[in-house]
């Protein structure tokens, strides 16, 4: 999986848990950077669906939004922090997580891209109407 190469966009990586994007655990889990990321909108209905999507045996979900690239008190501490805000999964899980803030961030498109270029964003595209 690639991770950041560098550059303004490029969070430190003093940690070699981030060298292969997984660090592991004895019963045979292991914290894996996203695979799917829920990037927005808010109050889009995105706590339904990561919900919703964790009920399926082949995926989990961190519990919290991270807010990893949007807020550079948490890019600043690098993938490896990021890692370690994952939650512990089987290799063949997905692992996802949602921050709808990345939606209105203009860093965060480049800096997702930089670490993995295949990541898949889910967007829920129509807004429940209670909010119009
Ligand atoms: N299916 C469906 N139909 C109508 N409304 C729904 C649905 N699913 C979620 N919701 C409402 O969406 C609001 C929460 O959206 P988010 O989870 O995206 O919120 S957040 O941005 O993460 O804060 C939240 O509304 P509020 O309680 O008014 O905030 C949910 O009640």
């Amino acid at each position: 999986r690639p991770l950041a190469d560098g550059g303004s966009s490029s969070p430190p990586t003093s940690s070699p848990a981030a060298d292969n994007g997984t660090t592991s655990h004895p019963n045979g889990t292991l914290q894996q950077l996203p695979q799917i990321i829920i990037i927005g909108v808010r109050k889009g209905g995105t706590r339904a669906l990561i919900e919703m999507l964790s009920l399926h045996s082949a995926v989990v979900a961190a519990q919290n939004e991270v807010h990893f690239f949007d807020w550079e008190s948490h890019f600043q501490k690098g993938l490896p922090w990021y890692l370690s805000q994952m939650p512990y999964a089987f290799p063949e899980q997905l692992t996802v997580e949602k921050t709808p803030a990345y939606f209105t961030s203009a860093k965060v498109p480049k800096r997702i891209y930089q670490m993995n270029p295949n990541i898949k964003l889910s967007h829920p595209r129509d807004c429940v109407g209670h909010r119009i």
